[in-house]
């Protein structure tokens, strides 16, 4: 503790801005993209103080111009990462021991930074390695991060308030501790916000971090070490390691001073990381937590007293911004068939109104590539399948082409089967499946949508009948950490909708909310006895 009960300035979301034509942000931040469009950067490892170029490297690319080199990152050797745990362990110690207030404001200087002098410069890098429109890198890289970073100093402040009683003549206190050890983040490429959040939120409460961002997103993670390192994060605090993962995560999870793992990503590769973890579970100090928000296979479904236009609206934005490339995107929609034909001619409509897919840097586009190669040729096959398939039919979309870009045009399906393969994999692609069922099953679909899927991340009712809404809030109630009434499955907010899943989307602890935090302490209650009894005998045996 300081030296004083601090209250931390009152945290609010950061307005998005809206990068009409002419307006300063958007000149700024196409000035940024250009500049780093026509310049090359190298990005080391940040172990310690020490910012490490291997020599061996891999190189940068726009997913929307993927023949076009922007820089190259360096790759760690297992001696890296051993050199990484054991510089992080070293500042522990004063890190740990810092008044809560110093790292608060460390953090709150690096959402101001983002908000001011480093907002064309995250939002220009995620547009570049993520291939997001200007308004998705906003939403994502400036406004998230800030709010990640604002509200949760504001949820640090009020866990520490958070005191137990104390009978008379004793005083019980509790510290709220960092881990033994360090914390393992990876992130995913898909949020800039979150690839910031995952290491600084562990880092926050005074842990130390060995953070591995994805190979895809380096180029806008450096951005993030660059503020943390201007914030004034002490070096060693946050170290970022790229190379091999399993490799990587090997060399972390042997450590016997391994504590946590802050991961967000696939659901398979977390299920992998846990198993490691628990064959190696004899050889740590301390249990690790461990928290990892995955998968998704995310729902709307539709009554029949959906005003059509709204539904449509919740299809396109919720399947389609950012490629579907959201862990909380629409991607199964279980339409009634009274309306369905109403619904989709207005869907077809709205895609048709898009630009053919390009780069960020044109703002008038709203779709741009998907990733990357990879990505690119799994979701060409899953359309390919479904214009060969009997079960399913491709009603929009349905081109590809990789010789620029990794661009696939917004696709939509329809399956005759609900269990049809793309109703229940996630894609993670601008590809939306759509059931069409009998108006009279709507209790039965209600049944159907929440045994389709392993997953448990989002899902949204749209309805006019109060009633259906109560009856699909209470059957969906396991298939989805994050319910929306008359909205998109997408667009949390943080203070506002804590983002989490459930059964194969994650262990649900709800990035951006005091929940979280409380992963990362070990609490450790003091009880101090004022007058401290001298005979061992009750009153009534004296
Ligand atoms: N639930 C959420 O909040 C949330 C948020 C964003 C993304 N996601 C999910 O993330 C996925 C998309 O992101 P992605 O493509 O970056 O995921 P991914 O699982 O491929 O990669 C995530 C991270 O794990 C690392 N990784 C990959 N293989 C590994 C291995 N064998 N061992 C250790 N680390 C390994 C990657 O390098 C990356 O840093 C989707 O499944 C999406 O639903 C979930
Ligand atoms: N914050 C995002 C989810 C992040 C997953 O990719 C949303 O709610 O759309």
């Amino acid at each position: 503790m300081g030296k004083g009960f601090f209250q931390v300035p009152t945290a609010i979301n950061e307005p998005i801005k809206s990068y009409a034509p002419g307006s300063f942000e958007r000149e700024a931040v196409l000035q940024q993209y250009k500049s780093y469009f026509n310049s090359q950067v190298e990005v080391p490892l940040y172990i310690g103080g020490e910012e490490i170029e291997t020599g061996e490297t891999k190189p940068m690319s726009p997913p929307h111009d993927h023949k076009h080199v922007v820089g190259h990152y360096h790759t760690a050797e297992k001696s890296h990462i051993e050199k990484a745990i054991s510089n992080c362990l070293e500042s522990r110690k004063a890190w740990a021991d810092l008044t809560w207030e110093q790292r608060a404001a460390i953090f709150l200087k690096a959402a101001e930074l983002i908000a001011g002098p480093y907002r064309a410069k995250i939002n220009a890098s995620t547009m570049m390695a993520q291939s997001k429109t200007i308004h998705q890198a906003e939403i994502d890289a400036a406004c998230e991060f800030i709010d990640f970073l604002r509200f949760n100093v504001e949820y640090m402040s009020q866990i520490y308030e958070e005191q137990p009683d104390s009978a008379e003549g004793i005083w019980n206190r509790v510290e709220y501790r960092p881990l033994e050890g360090f914390v393992y983040a990876i992130t995913p490429f898909n949020f800039t916000a979150i690839a910031g959040n995952l290491p600084a939120s562990a880092a926050m409460m005074g842990n130390v971090v060995v953070w591995k961002p994805s190979d895809s997103q380096v180029y806008s993670a450096k951005v993030i070490m660059d503020v943390f390192k201007e914030a004034g994060l002490p070096d060693g605090v946050i170290n970022m390691v790229m190379g091999d993962p399993v490799m990587i995560s090997e060399t972390v999870l042997a450590s016997p001073d391994f504590s946590g793992l802050h991961f967000t990503g696939s659901t398979h590769v977390f299920k992998e990381l846990w198993k490691q973890i628990g064959t190696n579970i004899h050889s740590y100090k301390t249990y690790p937590r461990i928290v990892g928000e995955t998968g998704g296979k995310d729902f709307i479904i539709a009554h029949p007293t959906a005003k059509p236009a709204q539904v449509a609206t919740a299809i396109v934005r919720g399947a389609f911004e950012f490629q579907g490339q959201k862990c909380s995107a629409a991607s199964r929609v279980y339409l009634p068939k009274s309306t369905a034909d109403k619904i989709l001619s207005l869907v077809k409509k709205d895609i048709e109104s898009f630009n053919k897919p390009g780069s960020p840097e044109d703002m008038s586009n709203f779709i741009t590539a998907v990733i990357h190669e990879g990505s690119f040729d799994k979701l060409a096959k899953f359309i390919d399948q479904a214009k060969a398939d009997s079960d399913a039919e491709v009603f929009a979309g349905g081109n590809y082409d990789k010789s620029k870009g990794y661009f696939i045009e917004p696709t939509v399906i329809i399956a005759n089967d609900p269990k049809y393969t793309t109703m229940c994999t996630e894609l993670f692609g601008p590809i939306v499946t759509i059931f069409i069922y009998e108006d009279q099953d709507w209790s039965k679909t209600l049944k159907l949508v929440d045994g389709t899927s392993e997953y448990a991340l989002t899902g949204a009712v749209l309805s006019k009948d109060r009633y259906a809404i109560d009856e699909a809030t209470k059957a969906l109630q396991n298939c989805a950490g994050n319910f929306y009434i008359n909205d998109k499955p997408t667009g949390a907010v943080v203070g506002q909708q804590p983002f989490g899943g459930a059964r194969a989307s994650g262990t649900n602890d709800k990035a951006g909310s005091a929940q979280n935090l409380l992963r990362w302490v070990s609490p450790r209650l003091i009880k101090e006895t004022f007058v401290t009894p001298e005979d061992y005998r009750y009153p009534f045996l004296g």
